[in-house]
């Protein structure tokens, strides 16, 4: 799957990492899994001395995201990004790095019952984290599908989002 970037949005713990696994697996040619938490990782939140230092390391590791997605996209390897972003200035800022690329937003989604079962069974979340993020206006856009992973095993989430693709394309 080339010359397309997929971005899968949604809340924590919804299975967006776990789908674009799923899509890298079962795709023929290779594709980039690219995730803004692989940056925000560079720094740590504990070590910021202010407000506005946490702000500019944010805006660092946005930046540096952005700069990915414009390199990856300029490639012929198949992009899925996987974000979490509530901050719609932000998100539109991924989107926009990605053209000219067609872009499919895939709206992840969960009961919030079966994200905190999940939350709990993970080492590296905080509990909390779901709950917060859950119902956010955020998630409430216009996407191109809307995927309730508790529906599906990863492996078929991504054949569901592949046949959908498919049937778009044609
Ligand atoms: N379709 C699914 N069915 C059952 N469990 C799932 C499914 N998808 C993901 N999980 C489980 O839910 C947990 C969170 O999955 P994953 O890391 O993919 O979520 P995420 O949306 O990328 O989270 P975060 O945004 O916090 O990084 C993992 O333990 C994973 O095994």
């Amino acid at each position: 799957m080339t010359q397309i970037a997929i971005v899968l949005h949604g809340p924590s713990s919804t299975g967006k990492s776990s789908l674009a696994k799923a899509l890298q697996d079962s795709s023929e040619a290779p594709m980039f899994h690219i995730s803004l938490d692989a940056f925000v990782e560079m720094s740590r939140r504990r070590d910021m001395r202010s407000n506005e230092e946490l702000s500019q390391a944010l805006r660092i590791h946005h930046l540096n995201l952005q700069s990915t997605l414009k390199r990856v996209a300029a490639s012929h390897f198949g992009i899925v990004l996987d974000l979490v972003l509530r901050d719609t200035t932000a998100f539109e800022e991924c989107i926009s790095a990605l053209a000219p690329r067609r872009t499919y937003v895939i709206g992840v989604c969960c009961p919030l019952v079966v994200l905190e079962e999940r939350e709990r069974n993970r080492p590296d979340r905080g509990e909390g984290l779901a709950r917060s993020q859950f119902g956010h206006p955020a998630y409430s856009r216009l996407y191109s599908m809307r995927l309730d992973t508790s529906t599906c095993s990863p492996e078929e989430g991504a054949q569901r989002i592949r046949s959908f693709i498919n049937a778009q394309s044609q």
